[in-house]
């Protein structure tokens, strides 16, 4: 966390976004005294010893933020082993690498599930113009974060959630009236079997792609990702949305991008980081993709970027209306 002082408000489990914490461990730079928020059910320092996971605080973030930036994304250690000698801890940061590797498995539901939950009333930012009419949504599963899913249903939508290696043939049984390719850790490039997947289901239903999902869909296209020089990450990104000229902050949280000199003639991109330029958003219309690099969903932050939501509906209704 680069915010020097962190864990002040605690931990809420209403926010929790995942059946399970999946962190492998929080550097920070001081860790609150007390806690103080109307939310609150836990301290930080609980809920990650609770579940094992390590944390380590009075460490200049700020600093390691700075050499980040120069240097790019390194991998780091964290070990409570007060034993190992330096040799031994660059060791251990050789024998690990983020490249090349399916982080999605082991995030992904085993089983599918129906998801009906939305946004409980008081915190719904955007609950005017909703669709009334149903529209059955598959989502695949590769680290989805619930707020995807309680903003789906909140626009209309009936979601049952898949594994990461479910197969198109059996969603294509379930006549979806959308596919949803959520978020999810890692390198696109490690996970071919998702690909494939994707590319099966292209043109045959309409597909909203999220970040690793967005990824995804622009190698099913023919396009290449690439591994930026330290990712995005933060509650401020602000991206040019092309389609209305309006510019929308947004959360974001990758390390991967989609090269858009690499895509098919007809692959449309339609939202630019503004920060460095980068592909933030693509659509295909002829085969009724659209996707984006970000998090829509993300709300601690602003909501600008919630009327994808809507869009993805109205894809689905012009094509139901259209067969
Ligand atoms: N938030 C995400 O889905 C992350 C996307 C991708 N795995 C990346 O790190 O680039």
């Amino acid at each position: 966390m680069t915010n020097p002082h962190i864990g002040n408000t605690g931990v809420n489990f209403d926010d929790e976004e995942s059946r399970q914490c999946f962190l492998a461990g929080l550097v920070i730079r001081s860790l609150s005294i007390g806690t103080s928020n109307w939310r609150c059910a836990e301290t930080l320092g609980n809920y990650l010893a609770e579940r094992n996971i390590m944390g380590i605080y009075d460490v200049d973030t700020r600093a390691i933020t700075r050499r980040l930036r120069q240097d790019g994304s390194l991998i780091g250690v964290l070990s409570t082993e007060e034993s190992k000698s330096d040799q031994e801890l660059l060791e251990m940061s050789r024998s690990w690498d983020i490249v090349g590797i399916d982080l999605i498995s082991d995030v992904s539901c085993k089983e599918p599930f129906e998801w009906v939950e939305s946004t409980k009333p008081d915190w719904d930012f955007n609950n005017h113009e909703r669709n009334s009419k149903t529209y059955r949504v598959i989502a695949y599963d590769f680290g989805i974060k619930h707020n995807i899913l309680r903003r789906l249903a909140s626009y209309g939508c009936q979601i049952i959630v898949v594994p990461s290696t479910w197969p198109a043939s059996e969603t294509l049984k379930l006549k979806p009236d959308g596919v949803l390719f959520s978020n999810g850790p890692g390198d696109p490039s490690a996970v071919p079997y998702a690909v494939a997947i994707v590319k099966e289901l292209l043109g045959k239903v309409p597909v909203f792609g999220i970040c690793m999902g967005h990824q995804l869909l622009g190698q099913a296209l023919g396009g290449k990702t690439f591994k930026m020089k330290f990712g995005h990450h933060g509650g401020n990104h602000p991206v040019h949305n092309i389609q209305n000229g309006r510019v929308e902050i947004s959360a974001q949280n990758h390390n991967y991008a989609v090269d858009p000199a690499t895509l098919p003639k007809g692959v449309e991109v339609t939202h630019i980081n503004l920060n460095d330029g980068t592909c933030a958003g693509l659509a295909y219309p002829a085969l009724n993709v659209m996707s984006l690099q970000y998090h829509p969903e993300a709300s601690p932050g602003p909501h600008d970027s919630d009327c994808v939501f809507r869009d993805f509906v109205e894809l689905m209704k012009s094509v139901k209306y259209r067969a």
